[in-house]
Parts: C-alpha cells; structure tokens; sequence
C-alpha cells in the first residue's frame, strides 16, 4: 500500500551541462514506472534549467534543504516558494551533513518542516545515529528523539506528507551499509514512534526511505524488507545507470 520512493541527493554535484546530461537520460529511460516515484534532488543553481526538462516525465525535482521564513534578510538562503515556483515537490530537511556542518538542531528542522508543509512542499525529514552512538547501544533513542524534536506539533494529515530517510551516519559515503536487518530493526522502530506521534493507520502510510551507501548490488535486499520504502541515494544517484538500476529494484 506504500508506494516506494526513490531519491537521489546530489548533493553538491554537477553544474548545468552535467545536471541536463543526468535527467536527460532518466527521463529517457524511466518511462514505465507504474509503481513507484522518482526524484531527483539537484544543487539549487540547477533547478531552473531542469524543471522544464522533467516536466511531464516521472521523475519529480526536490531541494536539498530551505529556509523556513518566506522572505527577509537572510543572505544565502532559499524560501519555500522558490523552491516550489521553480516545480520542486519535495525537499530535503536536516541532512546528517546539515546537521553535522551546519550546525541545524531538530528543532530548526522541526520550524522547517512546518513551514515546507504550509507551502506544499513534501518535507524528507532525515534521521540517524552516528558512529559511537551505535556502537554504545543508543541508535535508537538517538533517532527517536530526533523524530520527536523534527515532527513535534505536525498533525497527523500533516504526517502523512511527510518522508523519512532513516540513514545511519557511518554509512553515508562509506561503502558501509547498515545490514537489512539492522535497517529493518531501525525502520520498525521508527514506524512504531510515528504512529505514538499519531495513530497506526497514518504510521503505515508514511514512507520511510534507507539512505547510506545504497548501490545497484544492495537495494534490491533493503528493499526487500517490509519497512523499507525507498532509499535516499548519494553517490549512486550521480551515475545514470547506477541510479537507474536502483529505481528498478527488484
Ligand atoms: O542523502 C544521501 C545520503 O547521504 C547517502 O549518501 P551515499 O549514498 O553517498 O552514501
């Protein structure tokens, strides 16, 4: 019943001509996809040169972070109807590289994915422990209180326009992925808090991707656990084939 959600991130990768090259050839390619999204998350500059592109395809366009005030003095950043008046539909919120160089809390997220909400914007609220946070049996009240502070005061309608990407912050970009049992135990865990923050039936219905070091030869056994509904790729989502071989997961 949840239809599954791939996304690539990525992240501060490729100017225009590399960016058209990359959509060109998903769009060409993903014409059939009756059961599961697209989506692919560009820098900011590459937005305006590619929503005409993709308009129309499968594959949807997302930011990779906003701003949550419509407008002001906030040099640097980007509001949430920029985003939307260029054709993004998604974006993503708290990033673990966000949050690690960035310095962003869950409670900046949590104003963030209130204000991607009000503007229409479909928020992938992201999550993960790190490193000695896991190896110190804390993953998952680390991400339980991330959930919290990120959705705190959403309604449950709200929820269920809301994306999680669960990635463990020692996977991303390390080859290491977490093992689809491991993903598995994380992603139950947090589906059991979304529906303490709301109700069973809304919990089912909120998609809640895997990210960290998603590859062609990986996806197909995460995707094959029943709380795994997508994955948010880095890396992989840079080359065509790669990322087309994930979004075919079988
Ligand atoms: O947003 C994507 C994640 O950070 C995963 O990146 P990765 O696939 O390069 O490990």
């Amino acid at each position: 019943m949840r239809r599954p959600l791939l996304a690539g991130n990525w992240k501060m990768h490729y100017g225009v001509s590399e960016g058209v090259a990359l959509v060109e050839a998903l769009s060409a390619d993903l014409t059939d996809l009756n059961d599961r999204d697209v989506l692919v998350c560009p820098p900011f500059t590459l937005l305006g040169s590619l929503a005409p592109l993709l308009d129309g395809t499968a594959v949807a366009l997302g930011g990779q972070n906003m701003h949550y005030e419509a407008k002001g003095a906030f040099t640097g950043e980007i509001a949430p109807q920029m985003l939307k008046e260029l054709g993004c539909s998604y974006v993503i919120l708290g990033h673990s590289e966000r949050r690690q160089y960035f310095g962003e809390t869950d409670e900046l997220i949590n104003r963030k994915a209130h204000a991607a909400l009000a503007n229409g914007l479909k928020p992938i609220v992201c999550v993960g422990e790190v490193k000695a946070e896991r190896d110190s049996g804390q993953a998952e009240s680390v991400v339980v209180g991330q959930l919290r502070g990120s959705l705190a005061g959403l309604s449950a309608e709200q929820l269920r326009s809301v994306v999680i990407a669960y990635e463990p912050v020692w996977a991303i970009g390390t080859g290491d992925t977490a093992t689809p049992a491991d993903a598995q135990a994380m992603h139950a865990r947090i589906r059991a808090e979304l529906a303490a923050l709301s109700d069973q039936a809304t919990a089912d219905a909120i998609i809640i991707q895997y990210g960290g070091s998603v590859k062609p030869d990986n996806v197909d056994e995460l995707m094959a656990q029943p709380d795994i509904d997508g994955a948010l790729v880095g890396g992989a989502s840079l080359k065509a084939a790669d990322f087309i071989r994930i979004v075919r997961f079988k």
